[in-house]
């Protein structure tokens, strides 16, 4: 197969997923992207232990350039993903995101995790920017370090984390020489630019209803800052550590610049948001006509090949 990748000695057969919060919230979401033949694992809702609604409506909206979201961690709870990832799809690997609302109960899923029969990927996402009063976990190095430390003593399957994207080399150094401590199956970068605000001219309004109007963005505008952190991160971090890929892919033309910078698979949510599950169609076919007119046989021939002058 032209496209795949290996996470934790898992094999994926293709090299596509959705972002998380995207198309994921339900076991039918789920079951709908990995009986596309174009997905190559479907990525769960980030889960709390209790369920939660999130924050009030609207919450979500799109424009031209991309999308605002203020969701606020809404899912049906650890025990309903778990239960979900725990079933046999042996066709295809599921990855299980966990969040971490606090460091005690982050340890604490992630305990039920180890103690569970799954035995897929787990990704730990330190980079919810919505939920009210609650900082991005991975903007604190030290926090970060410490949180790490602690689920590594007694996490033994495979494990990824979740990053916010990060517009500083001290801080790509940072971080990256945190996560190099660690034996993480991967990275997932970027999550949305956290807090941004988008502005109605019109009714001279914002556009979501949470914090007053302050959200995650992403879409085609948060290309340029996924591409540095895919990356910034695959030039520091440990070869063993992979990268998903995440933020501004619209089309194939996206997927192969991901693949470029690093990225071992490729997540997409605005766009998914979009078009409904029949992108991964589209986003696979132009890949392959790229790798074509480029004569690559296989990802591995460009993968992290990224040219400077
Ligand atoms: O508001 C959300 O639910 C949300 N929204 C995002 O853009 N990223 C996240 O990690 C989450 I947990």
């Amino acid at each position: 197969n032209r496209l795949h990748a290996t996470i934790a000695d898992i094999n994926f057969e293709g090299i596509l997923a959705n972002a998380s919060g995207v198309h994921c919230q339900t076991k039918e979401e789920l079951a709908e992207l990995l009986a596309s033949p174009y997905v190559a694992t479907a990525v769960t809702k980030s889960s709390t232990k209790e369920v939660r609604t999130g924050n009030p409506k609207p919450s979500y909206y799109e424009f031209e350039q991309g999308s605002i979201n203020s969701m606020g961690l809404p899912n049906n709870g650890f025990d309903y993903y778990l239960d979900y990832v725990s079933q046999d799809h042996s066709q295809k690997p599921v990855i299980l995101s966990v969040a971490s609302l606090s460091m005690t109960e982050g340890i604490e899923l992630l305990k039920r995790v180890q103690d569970s029969d799954f035995q897929g990927i787990t990704e730990f996402n330190l980079s919810c920017p919505n939920v009210v009063g609650k900082p991005q976990v991975a903007y604190d190095f030290e926090t970060t370090h410490q949180i790490l430390t602690e689920v590594f003593k007694f996490f033994k399957k495979p494990l990824g984390v979740k990053l916010p994207p990060y517009f500083d080399f001290a801080h790509f150094d940072q971080m990256a020489d945190i996560l190099n401590q660690f034996p993480l199956s991967h990275i997932n970068s970027v999550n949305s630019i956290g807090n941004g605000l988008y502005v109605d001219v019109e009714t001279e309004a914002s556009v979501i209803k949470p914090k007053k109007g302050f959200g995650g963005l992403g879409g085609a505008m948060i290309l340029p800052t996924a591409l540095a952190n895919v990356r910034a991160f695959r030039e520091r971090l440990n070869p063993d550590i992979k990268i998903i890929g995440t933020g501004g892919v619209t089309s194939g033309e996206e997927v192969f610049a991901h693949i470029l910078c690093g990225a071992d698979l490729v997540s997409v949510g605005t766009e998914l948001q979009r078009q409904g599950i029949g992108l991964f169609e589209k986003l696979q076919h132009e890949l392959l006509m790229i790798m074509n007119e480029k004569g690559y046989q296989s990802i591995d021939e460009f993968k992290g090949q990224l040219k400077t002058m």
